[in-house]
């Protein structure tokens, strides 16, 4: 028996990884596994459960084939690591914090996932990413500048109609245990997490 592979994405801010923590002891309860990422951020600007390394041993792991998925996004590096392949296809369905412009390419290596897509107006966004402070102002425009650029038709990204019932929209504009119940409620529609 094999996991099926949930796959969180949404801007920058809108809330992806306060949303796993706030539901990470919930979904353990149903045997969903959230995966840890590899980011090329320093460690003290990591900021949620991931692990930070340089660009070189970033670089390093990559090529030695430590990760299932990997992507380039606003000047970091991100991975998911290689041990998601051993919850899977031990039958866990596994939670992964993704990003909207490389959804095609994880499809293509895991053509039953399961997409989310985290919305929060763009007012919201940017207040909320100023508050964190993670970033700089001219960083936190450039974030909000690609997600408009990724919400165009032309964006191999969410939204393309072939993506058909796979893929769940999730508003994260009220408040944050309003949207967990909404995503416990979405997994057990779409049999996820069962
Ligand atoms: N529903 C919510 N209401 C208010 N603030 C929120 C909500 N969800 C997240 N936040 C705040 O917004 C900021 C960005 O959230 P974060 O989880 O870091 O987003 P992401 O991982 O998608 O970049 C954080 O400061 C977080 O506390
Ligand atoms: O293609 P996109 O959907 O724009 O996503 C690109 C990356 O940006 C986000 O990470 P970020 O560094 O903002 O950290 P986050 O996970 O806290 O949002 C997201 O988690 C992706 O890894």
């Amino acid at each position: 028996m094999s996991g099926r592979l949930i796959y969180l994405m949404g801007p920058s801010g809108s809330g992806k990884d306060s949303l796993l923590n706030a539901a990470r002891e919930r979904l353990a309860e149903r045997g969903c596994l959230i995966a840890r990422r590899v980011i090329t951020r320093s460690a003290e600007a990591v900021g949620e459960d991931a692990i930070g390394v340089s660009p070189a041993e970033f670089d390093q792991q990559e090529a030695a084939g430590a990760f299932a998925l990997s992507w380039r996004a606003n000047g970091l590096a991100y991975g998911i690591p290689r041990q998601i392949d051993d919850w899977l296809a031990a039958g866990q369905d596994v939670l992964v914090n993704g990003s909207r412009g490389y959804l095609l390419k994880a499809r293509e290596r895991y053509p039953e996932l399961l997409a989310i897509l985290l919305q929060v107006d763009e007012a919201a966004l940017r207040q909320r990413l100023h508050a964190r402070g993670r970033e700089s102002a001219e960083q936190i425009e450039a974030r909000l500048a690609r997600s408009r650029e990724l919400q165009l038709p032309s964006a191999s990204v969410a939204g393309d109609s072939d993506e058909g019932e796979s893929q769940y929209l999730l508003n994260n504009s009220g408040p944050l245990d309003q949207t967990v119940t909404q995503l416990l409620q979405l997994l057990s529609d779409a049999r996820a997490c069962a």
